[in-house]
């Protein structure tokens, strides 16, 4: 299960709620989070790339697409032992968080050569698992960007990134996302409405007994 969205949407949150619902529901769940900062030389670049400590680092869309690929291609053992051992599998971003920021740096839609080049190398090439279900958190650009904002001012490990100081970015990012979910990209998606509380316990029910 993958949850989706914009910088400030709410992810993390949504990620302790789900895996509290799911406990307590009696299930096993296993979480990781993409990038994997701290755990993977990839997700280091990337990281360095976004706070600009390698100058242009970022300016490739396909090299950073690359990298951040790279980082879930090595995790993919962590990713199917997880599936083997837990009940459920939650990924704070996958594959499409790389479809969407991708794109919308280089302001090309779902159905675009990046979105494309993103599929055919990360499931076709790499061969990660396709994701069962994944969660659109959507949040209006403004909200997402206001939160971002706090949390960075409050806590000094989280200073805004290249990306989530880039407002322009963020709202074309929140259109592809928009526009993956509709076209059920990769696999089926479950638009939640992040503005709002959301109930951790119901959205487990619909997703992990569809129907
Ligand atoms: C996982 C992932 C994140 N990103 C972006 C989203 C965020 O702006 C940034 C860092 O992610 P984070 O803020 O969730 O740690 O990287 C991609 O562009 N491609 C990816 O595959």
């Amino acid at each position: 299960m993958v949850i989706e969205g914009l910088d400030g949407a709410g992810k993390r949150t949504l990620t302790d709620g789900l895996t509290k619902a799911l406990h307590d529901q009696g299930r096993t769940v296993t979480t990781l989070a993409f990038p994997r900062y701290g755990r993977s030389v990839h997700a280091d670049l990337i990281h360095e790339g976004l706070h600009r400590r390698h100058g242009d680092l970022t300016d490739s869309v396909y090299g950073m697409g690359l990298l951040y690929a790279l980082d879930r291609r090595e995790a993919a053992p962590e990713i199917r032992a997880g599936l083997d051992t837990h009940d459920v599998v939650l990924l704070d971003r996958y594959v499409a968080s790389n479809a969407a920021y991708g794109a919308a740096r280089l302001r090309q839609h779902a159905d675009g050569e990046f979105v494309r080049w993103v599929r055919e190398i990360e499931i076709d090439r790499f061969g990660l698992p396709l994701p069962d279900a994944q969660i659109l958190l959507r949040v209006p650009p403004a909200v997402a960007a206001q939160r971002a904002e706090q949390r960075a001012s409050t806590d000094a490990a989280r200073a805004k990134d290249a990306f989530e100081s880039d407002d322009d970015l963020q709202s074309r990012c929140a259109a592809v996302y928009d526009e993956l979910a509709a076209a059920s990209w990769l696999s089926g998606w479950h638009v939640v409405d992040g503005a709002a509380g959301v109930d951790h316990a119901a959205l487990v029910t619909r997703l992990v007994h569809p129907g």
